[in-house]
């Protein structure tokens, strides 16, 4: 029944869809109406195509009173709501983020909060192949044989969840949310929540039912200004991207650091310490030390030559006294570099404009007494309407032009940051405060791509400069006018063409184009609609607020991040979600209070999340060595299931590693049997022996560019940051610590990412964490 529903739902989107589009013309308004109307048809039947399996999973008896119509105590809980429209809208399924089908996720026996029972739908394609009750009612429970299929263990739906294959893109967990799940992805809109927990814990699944709940419940907040997800890398964007649809939302914009900067793609990689190194937040001050070291006086004057001819030849000269002045008005004005330029260019202009008047507007005789009482004359025969004449045509000189460029150019971020980076004079004095050393790694050539450290920084950058929109003003204006004189001509060809006969006997009460519409409004009519979403949109504004932020893996971001991030939501309602123990970048978060203080003081809200769905007993029992070392304080996250097998250590030769290795990847992918391996390997040997692997198994990828959907995967530990697979084999620990300066995090990161079997094999002893 819940099927046709759904069937009719999207016949009815497809019909609206098709009418809007059948549709032209009309008015901006209309046109843009329709825009949005095809919009919101199109979304409706990716929605309605994205909950085609799984609509329904479960359903809810409450305990009604004994007159009460049985049917009305039921409730289905699916994907998203289906309403019955020909009896007045009775729910006929409920929205799993309804209010109403909380119960779902809360009830326990203890606190059945009026259920009866709770039932798991299990279904393939649109057929029922099983059913899961949980009997909160333990009275109804102990009379046992009414219903035989009960029963009373609520973790048979969920464990069979966990231990299903993985596919390389992540699920949703709509059907199986546990309770201390539900309280993060329900918790508050306003405010900054953070989300910590150990590995497998579910931190980003919640993450993402959080964004898809806080869309359905503040809609109209949150759809004009968009939601924000933030990833550690493109790898774990595209696991993610289809959890969203399937949880019937559109409207997020998932991004990486590298793709935070609009019209900047930050691809290239550098060393870790020279990204640590722009990640820490005196860079602020160093970028706003860069900017004044742009904003330049003559040593002693600037030559300025005047040649036009209303002007005459002149030469004038900008002195550094005049060029202070105006340096200092212009800072004082509390506006970005390139916005202030307007008053440096006033006051140097000004200045010029009175020189170039005692040039040429004095009077040669004002002193020179004509009789005994003629007092000294105003030496300056220029009215101020001459002197206007002057500064706009001194405005226009090239020679003034090259002066105040010279002064106080108008810079683009990229120029500001490239210029510093690329020139060690630069690097010297405005960042006098980091030792020569430091800015020596900072120091690269000119013209090097954008790495993800460098975005934070030509944020930043943008901040100080500030935008300068004269010429995107210029030509706003100038294309209005443009289609102004277009619609001007149109109406003038429609009145040129009105039939003679009309003209012959100019009837006043016929109306013309021309009587109903002028030039100004025609070409209005003509301007482009803005027909991007909000998420496009959000996407190609640098100064863009989003309704709320969620920052995934957020232990990795460096402390210029968040600026930029805190910068993109000034209302601070975001959800952080990450690991202390996982952070594996130098400059990452240690502590939450570190990260947030500076913004938000304390006024932060900590959940934990402290079951480990991920990773079964027996390897959370390895990796715990491996956490004690890294802070014997942190939890072990305790694990749901065990998998009855033990993870495997084996010590090799050196020189026999990669055949070893290629060897066990074989072996494994073979008792994996249709689910995945995730070989993590040290960074700086992944080429090698990714390649090594590529040759000798078949379907083997390499990289983050690899396909998701390969049985083999050989990464480096970074690169597997938020995925997981079936079994994970992690080649040379040693290697792997050694290699960064968080490298028992990063062994922690990769022992962690497996879901059933676990291999480790060691070139050499195997740290003493594993022993
Ligand atoms: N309630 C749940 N029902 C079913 N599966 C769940 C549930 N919670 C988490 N999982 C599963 O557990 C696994 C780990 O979840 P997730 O990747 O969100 O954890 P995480 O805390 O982000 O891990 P890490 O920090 O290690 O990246 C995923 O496969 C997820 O689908």
């Amino acid at each position: 029944m819940l099927y046709g529903h759904l069937d009719k739902l999207r016949e009815q989107a497809d019909e609206r869809l098709a009418a809007a589009l059948r549709q032209t013309g009309g008015t901006q308004q209309e046109r843009s109406q329709r825009e949005s109307t095809v919009l919101m048809h199109t979304e409706q039947q990716a929605q309605y195509s994205a909950v085609e399996s799984g609509l329904v999973f479960g359903r809810l008896d409450l305990a009604a009173p004994d007159d009460a119509d049985p049917i009305s105590s039921t409730r289905h809980i699916g994907r998203i709501g289906i309403f019955d429209e020909e009896h007045d809208f009775e729910p006929l399924l409920l929205d799993w983020r309804a209010p109403a089908a909380r119960p779902f996720y809360l009830a326990t026996a203890a606190a059945p909060d009026g259920v009866r029972r709770r039932r798991h739908i299990r279904t393939h394609e649109r057929d029922v192949i099983g059913v899961d009750d949980e009997v909160l009612d333990l009275a109804e429970a102990a009379q046992g044989d009414q219903h035989p299929h009960e029963s009373l263990t609520g973790e048979a739906v969920l464990l069979a969840a966990l231990g299903a294959k993985r596919t390389g893109r992540m699920k949703d967990i709509v059907e199986t949310i546990q309770a201390e799940q539900d309280q993060i992805i329900r918790a508050d809109l306003s405010g900054v929540l953070v989300v910590q927990g150990g590995p497998g814990t579910g931190k980003t699944a919640v993450a993402l039912h959080r964004a898809a709940y806080l869309l359905y419940t503040h809609r109209r907040e949150l759809s004009s200004r968009g939601v924000l997800v933030v990833g550690p890398n493109a790898t774990f964007l595209r696991y993610i991207a289809h959890v969203l649809p399937s949880l019937a939302e559109t409207g997020v914009l998932l991004r990486t650091q590298a793709d935070l900067f609009p019209g900047v793609h930050a691809g290239h990689e550098e060393p870790d310490a020279v990204a640590e190194i722009k990640g820490r937040a005196v860079l602020a001050d160093v970028l706003a030390q860069a900017v004044r070291d742009r904003q330049r006086v003559p040593d002693d004057y600037l030559e300025i030559v005047i040649d036009q001819d209303s002007l005459r030849r002149t030469v004038l000269r900008l002195d550094r006294a005049v060029a202070e002045d105006a340096r200092a008005a212009a800072r004082s004005s509390g506006k970005p570099h390139n916005l202030a330029r307007e008053t440096f260019d006033a006051e140097v202009i000004h200045a010029l404009s009175m020189q170039l008047a005692e040039e040429i507007g004095t009077d040669p005789f004002a002193d020179d007494p004509l009789g005994g009482n003629d007092a000294p004359g105003d030496p300056l025969l220029l009215e101020e309407a001459d002197l206007a004449e002057f500064r706009r045509e001194l405005r226009e000189e090239p020679g003034v032009q090259a002066a105040l460029d010279w002064c106080w150019p108008i810079l683009s971020p990229q120029r500001l940051v490239g210029d510093l980076l690329g020139s060690a004079e630069r690097l010297a004095t405005a960042a006098a405060k980091l030792p020569v050393e430091e800015r020596a790694k900072l120091h690269r050539s000119r013209g090097d791509a954008w790495t993800p450290a460098d975005v934070p920084l030509l944020d930043e950058a943008a901040e100080l400069l500030g935008d300068d929109d004269r010429d995107a003003r210029a030509l706003a204006e100038r294309t209005r006018r443009q289609l102004d004189a277009y619609a001007a001509g149109a109406l003038q060809i429609l009145h040129g063409s009105r039939s003679i006969d009309l003209e012959d006997e100019i009837d006043p009460e016929l109306l013309t184009a021309a009587d109903l519409l002028d030039a100004a409004r025609l070409g209005g009519r003509q301007e482009e609609v803005d027909r991007r979403t909000a998420a496009e949109r959000a996407a190609a504004d640098r100064r863009w607020a989003y309704g709320h932020i969620i920052v995934d893996e957020a232990q990795e971001l460096s402390p210029m991040a968040w600026r930029l991030l805190m910068r993109r939501c000034p209302s601070r309602s975001m959800t952080v979600v990450g690991d202390v123990a996982q952070t594996g970048v130098i400059g990452g978060a240690t502590s939450w209070q570190d990260v947030l203080g500076a913004y938000v003081a304390d006024r932060w809200r900590l959940t934990e999340l402290t079951v480990n769905y991920r990773t079964p007993s027996e390897i959370m029992a390895l990796a715990s060595g491996v956490l004690a070392a890294i802070d014997p304080a942190m939890p072990v996250p305790r694990s749901v299931r065990d998998s009855g097998e033990q993870p495997w250590l084996a010590t090799v030769d050196p020189d026999t590693l990669i055949a070893e290795l290629t060897r066990a990847v074989a072996t494994e992918a073979k008792l994996v049997d249709g689910g995945r391996v995730g070989v993590l390997v040290p960074a700086t040997r992944l080429p090698a022996w990714g390649g090594a692997i590529a040759e000798a198994v078949p379907g083997a990828a390499v990289g983050d560019e690899s396909d998701l959907d390969s049985d083999v995967v050989v990464l480096s530990v970074r690169q597997a940051k938020g995925l997981e697979f079936d079994t994970v084999i992690v080649a040379d620990p040693a290697g792997l610590v050694a290699e960064s300066v968080r490298g028992l995090s990063d062994l922690y990161v990769a022992l962690t990412r497996s879901t059933n079997r676990l291999g480790v094999l060691s070139p050499g002893p195997l740290p003493a964490e594993l022993r």
